[in-house]
């Protein structure tokens, strides 16, 4: 039977897992799935979810487990038979053994970006707020500047990448993450990296994918021969 591969990546915020899933999802046909994205798109569209999640977004709160749950399985449901990659899902303990009871991931990838990097790379954040596209005015500029290459509708800076709001944001997101972490680690397929620039984790990062997914298609191509 084919197997398919299911990876999540973890970070705190502006550690690059929008940057380094897009590559991902390009090299390797992962399906890439963004918690964010999808709640913005519920929020757009008015739907149940988007409505209750605005309510806590709007306070720089998480959306309840439960909703994130339901929304993100229900997303899941329909990729039954892709490999995937999860950015912003699982956030919390509950969340991962929620996942875990439906689909048992084969990788975490874990960002671990110094503190005043993660500052002055939020600080020149930009994003196109309708389709969650990011730009930096130093490591991707758009085209056009303070324009979205795609609608050449107008970029903007998130309040809570503002340098003052960071600080807690990130001591929030150790405290909540740490759990999760514990259970990837203790299940063996955590793989955590460290650095300042994302071109410089890459190479890491795309080299234990092609040797993962690699593994993967072998033990798949055994399991099929008498
Ligand atoms: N798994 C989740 N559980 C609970 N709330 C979530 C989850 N994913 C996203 N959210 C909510 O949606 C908001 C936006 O999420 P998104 O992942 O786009 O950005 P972020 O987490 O604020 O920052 P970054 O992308 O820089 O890490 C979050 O601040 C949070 O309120
Ligand atoms: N200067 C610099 N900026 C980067 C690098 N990697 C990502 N970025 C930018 O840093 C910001 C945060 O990255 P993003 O992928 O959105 O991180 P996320 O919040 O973890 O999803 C974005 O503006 C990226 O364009 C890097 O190596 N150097």
């Amino acid at each position: 039977m084919a197997k398919f591969f299911r990876a999540a990546i973890m970070g705190p915020p502006g550690s690059g897992k929008g940057t380094i899933s897009k590559r991902i999802a390009q090299s390797f046909g992962l399906q890439y799935l963004s918690s964010g994205h999808f709640l913005r798109e519920g929020i757009a569209a008015n739907t149940e979810a988007g409505v209750m999640a605005k309510t806590y977004i709007e306070r720089g709160m998480l959306v309840p487990d439960p909703v994130m749950t339901r929304l993100m399985l229900s997303k899941l449901e329909q990729l039954s038979s892709h490999s995937f990659l999860l950015d912003g899902f699982p956030r919390t303990l509950a969340q991962a053994q929620a996942l875990n009871n439906r689909y048992q991931l084969d990788l975490v990838i874990s960002l671990n970006i110094p503190y005043e990097t993660l500052k002055e790379r939020l600080s020149d954040r930009w994003i196109h707020p309708r389709s969650g596209r990011v730009y930096n005015m130093g490591f991707n500029p758009p085209q056009v500047e303070g324009k979205d290459d795609v609608t050449g509708e107008p970029l903007i800076q998130q309040d809570d990448d503002k340098p003052e709001a960071l600080m807690a944001r990130l001591r929030h997101y150790k405290e909540v993450a740490k759990p999760v972490i514990d259970l990837y680690k203790s299940l063996g397929i955590l793989h955590s990296f460290s650095g300042t620039e994302t071109d410089r984790i890459w190479p890491y990062i795309n080299s234990l994918l092609s040797n993962k997914m690699h593994t993967l298609a072998q033990d798949a191509h055994q399991s099929q021969t008498p």
